[in-house]
């Protein structure tokens, strides 16, 4: 088996998002949970993808990074690439996005390349060159006061030229809807302007469909999750990869379950609410308290639950009272000693037989995976749009995992989460 398209994901939970989307064809993905120790075995899937945590890094260690991740993909045989990173673009004035694009090009031999977020089931789409999220131009979307990326400009051409030396150009949306043909032709008048960074419009996955017709002989694509879910159909159309290619048997599981969460966006305030609405047992841990007492009151609770209610531990909270620790502990200390604590919690869940956990939050979802030293996963079915289950092994034992980016998924996404595996 070869590595048809090489991938590199710039967080854990857009990497899993990633995977879900190439995986919906039914071929074999493999994620690694950072830079593989190893090197590539003989026993490559189809799709590798890499997900990183590159995305705030400063912009040469996320070079560095993602450079080696290209190079281990190229030592697993890699034909083409995809460079994954959100479908709101996060991003600075000095990257990642573009620099990253830029050192791939380079690397891999790409004259030029295409941007494209666009994850229309999710709501992102972009016209005339602007993202938006739902009905909201991206700058007037939350998006807009991330802590670490704020979105301030919705226009990803202006976004994308700072991050980059070369000349940014658009092929908008008229020339996406008349085909591949048309995308072809513009793509070459802008390379011979001197264009290497292209942004693209799609506003439905039928528009990502024909990019993706377009561009496949690309070296580099670089977009959200949903343009490299149009690959596969086309790799298996033209034989590239045989509809016999291995396909993922999921493992046998126990009924133990626990539900972590860390992300405190208002998607995943909801799914808590929910969950705990429907009679779910539940810690809610306080960063303060932690930080005055330690984690020994949740792990005590933990200890006596009965894992197969699926019991949940959340530091979910509303902005306010984020807010009121960050104030009293900083932004970094605050998340820091959640994220230890359901790391722990984590251990706790695995080493009294939990083998299904339900992770919400990438930062969080880092924290849990290398707390589990879960190194590498195959990706399985989707419980939502992006957010697929994963199955790994911990401490010898095989787990399943799905990990939640914060916006991602219904109001029921735990419960349906925990239903769509026992069946
Ligand atoms: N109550 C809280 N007070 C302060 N910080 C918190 C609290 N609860 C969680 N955190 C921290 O907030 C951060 C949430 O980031 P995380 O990436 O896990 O979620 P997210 O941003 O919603 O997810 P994604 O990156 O997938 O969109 C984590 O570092 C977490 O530890
Ligand atoms: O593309 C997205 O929105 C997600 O996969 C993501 O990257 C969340 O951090």
């Amino acid at each position: 088996m070869t590595v048809v398209l090489g991938c590199i994901a710039d967080d854990f939970t857009g990497a899993t998002d990633l995977a879900g989307l190439l995986a919906r064809s039914g071929v074999r993905v493999r994620l690694h949970m950072g830079l593989p120790d190893d090197a590539p075995g003989d026993d490559v899937a189809p799709f590798e993808v890499i997900a990183l945590k590159t995305r705030t890094l400063p912009v040469a260690e996320a070079l560095e990074q993602t450079r080696a991740a290209a190079q281990w993909l190229q030592a697993a045989g890699a034909g083409r690439y995809f460079w994954k990173y959100c479908s709101t673009f996060d991003s600075t004035e000095t990257g990642n996005i573009g620099p990253v694009a830029q050192a791939l090009m380079s690397d891999l031999g790409a004259a030029q390349t295409i941007y494209c977020p666009a994850f229309p089931e999710n709501g992102r789409r972009v016209f005339m060159g602007n993202l938006f999220v739902g009905q909201q131009p991206l700058a007037e979307s939350p998006m807009r006061d991330h802590p670490l990326t704020p979105m301030r400009d919705s226009d990803l051409t202006r976004l994308l030229a700072p991050q980059v030396s070369g000349q940014v150009g658009l092929i908008d949306h008229p020339v996406v809807e008349a085909g591949p043909q048309s995308i072809r032709t513009a793509l070459a008048a802008l390379a011979a302007e001197g264009r290497a960074h292209i942004v693209i419009d799609a506003i439905r996955d039928g528009d990502l469909e024909t990019i993706a017709a377009a561009c496949r002989e690309m070296p580099l694509i670089t977009g959200g999750s949903a343009l490299a879910m149009a690959l596969p159909g086309l790799y298996l159309a033209d034989g590239t990869l045989s509809a016999d290619a291995p396909r993922l048997v999921p493992p046998v599981l126990g009924a133990g379950a626990v539900v972590l969460s860390g992300s405190c966006s208002a998607m995943t305030n909801r799914q808590v609410a929910l969950y705990l609405d429907s009679g779910a047992p539940g810690f809610r841990l306080d960063p303060l308290d932690l930080a005055r007492n330690g984690n020994n009151a949740v792990l005590d609770w933990l200890a006596a639950q009965d894992l197969a209610q699926a019991p949940i531990i959340y530091a979910t909270a509303n902005p306010e009272s984020v807010r009121a620790a960050q104030d009293q502990l900083g932004v970094v200390r605050a998340g820091e000693i959640v994220e230890e604590t359901l790391a722990a919690c984590a251990i706790a869940a695995r080493d009294r037989g939990a083998q299904r956990f339900v992770v919400a939050g990438g930062e969080t979802s880092g924290a849990v995976t290398r707390a589990l030293d879960v190194s590498r996963m195959d990706v399985g079915a989707e419980i939502a749009p992006g957010v697929p289950w994963c199955f790994g092994r911990s401490a010898g034992t095989e787990l399943a995992l799905t990990l939640k980016s914060g916006n991602f998924g219904t109001e029921s996404f735990f419960a349906d989460a925990l239903e769509r595996l026992s069946t």
